[in-house]
């Protein structure tokens, strides 16, 4: 079994608006191994796009990473940073939120790549495509010609892209030499494109949808990362083009054997991909384990109830209908101090009043579930009525009813990046 590439431990994001603190990410869990495919899924609102974006340290105003460590095995940054941040490295691991920004932003393309549902956002629109993939090599060899030490101190400004969202896009026009476009263009081949060359020199408006997603893999693998994150990656395809771009993700996953975080809504994306599973709701991660444990020998209601809604995982379109009930709000004075799922779940109790920890369902440690049920069998404590979440039984701000009063219907409630990811 290969060692974890990332650990995360009790990572919390919040943001801090006008109408009060939302708990997007809350004490989030979880490790991947080295040359997986880790699976996030959950409803719209979860808090899925937010762990990612926190990962890679693109979380923007008014959110912030409020808490917790995030391990990245590095053996060589570890023994870099060893002297100056001893306490964010442990063996060849280092807590990549206990050491300056520039390290975390030295790593970004390089170390970790994202990309996202609109690849329009990744591109801009008045340079060729062949271009920005080939300033992407550029920054790639930039960071590797300098020693790792000198790069986490020096000029951090080089690599500070301000609303850029990803940070290889081009800052401004800088010389690329002829060995970057010629990996350009490699690079688009690599991913699919039929007449790497010529499509090079083309705009991005020029390019289909699925074409421009595959140039935005190939923008992302520019730098070799270890890590690419790929959030809702074919979400804005039509089927037979998510299919191919899966395809694709998946053989570049093998060719290369990076590790792959794919943050999904669709249940099939995540039986066709994924190595093991984390299964999001309201924030937090309530049941992870291998794909087997997650779909075959679930635990949590939530889990059981979202796979419940698909009627074939071994189709591609088989997307979340979601589970009956109201997605509940993030807002930190509106979360009610119990299980957040208790108001839709059928087997609540009144052990289920408290809120409720991780559990191990297994002997390895792998599966946990965020749920008494974890513990004891349903019945082991009364069952609570139907109706007792209904008039605000619980104290709450009565979020969640339902019949859908109060709180948003489960479509409404989109994130705020309207389902449009960035
Ligand atoms: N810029 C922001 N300002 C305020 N709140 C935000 C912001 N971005 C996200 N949130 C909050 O974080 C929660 C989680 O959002 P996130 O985008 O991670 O959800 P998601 O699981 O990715 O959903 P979707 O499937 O719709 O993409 C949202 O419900 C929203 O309340
Ligand atoms: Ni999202």
């Amino acid at each position: 079994m290969s060692e974890d590439v990332l650990r995360v431990e009790g990572l919390s994001t919040r943001f801090f608006t006008g109408e009060g603190q939302v708990n997007a990410v809350e004490d989030v869990s979880f490790r991947v191994r080295e040359g997986e495919v880790f699976g996030i899924v959950g409803e719209s609102g979860s808090g899925k796009s937010v762990t990612g974006l926190s990962l890679v340290d693109l979380v923007e105003s008014p959110g912030e990473v409020t808490s917790g460590k995030l391990w990245y095995r590095d053996a060589e940054l570890a023994a870099d940073l060893q002297q100056e941040f001893p306490a964010a490295v442990d063996g060849d691991y280092v807590d990549l939120r206990g050491v300056p920004e520039a390290v975390r932003t030295s790593l970004r393309g390089t170390s970790f790549s994202m990309i996202f549902q609109d690849p329009e956002s990744s591109f801009n629109p008045s340079l060729t495509v062949g271009e920005q993939i080939a300033e992407a090599v550029e920054v790639q060899q930039r960071a590797s010609s300098r020693p790792r030490s000198t790069r986490a101190r020096t000029d951090s400004s080089e690599y500070s892209l301000g609303s850029l969202i990803l940070s290889f896009a081009l800052p401004s026009r800088r010389y690329i030499s002829e060995e970057s476009r010629e990996r350009a263009v490699e690079l688009l081949e690599m991913v699919g494109i039929p007449d790497p060359v010529e499509r090079a020199d083309e705009y991005p408006h020029e390019y289909s949808g699925g074409m421009l997603q595959r140039a935005m893999i190939a923008q992302a693998l520019a730098g070799e990362p270890d890590v690419l994150v790929a959030d809702e990656p074919t979400t804005a395809l039509d089927v037979t083009i998510q299919a191919q771009v899966l395809d694709l993700l998946s053989d570049l996953q093998k060719e290369t054997g990076m590790t792959v975080l794919i943050i999904t809504h669709n249940l099939g994306v995540i039986a066709r991909m994924c190595d093991r599973v984390g299964v999001m709701y309201a924030g937090e991660i309530v049941e992870r384990g291998s794909l087997a444990d997650v779909f075959r020998d679930n635990v949590h209601p939530y889990t059981a109830g979202l796979l419940g809604s698909v009627p074939d995982l071994e189709s591609v379109g088989g997307s979340l209908d979601p589970v009956p009930g109201n997605v509940p709000s993030l807002l930190d004075h509106e979360m009610a101090d119990r299980c957040y799922f208790a108001d839709r779940c059928p087997k609540a109790m009144e052990a289920c009043l408290e809120r409720p920890h991780p559990r191990a369902v297994d002997d390895d440690g792998d599966h946990l579930v965020n749920c008494v049920l974890g513990e004891v069998s349903y019945g082991d404590s009364p069952p609570l009525p139907d109706e007792y979440f209904d008039d605000d039984g619980d104290g709450s701000s009565g979020a969640a009813t339902d019949d859908g009063e109060g709180g948003k219907t489960a479509e409404e409630s989109v994130s705020t990046d309207g389902g449009e990811s960035r």
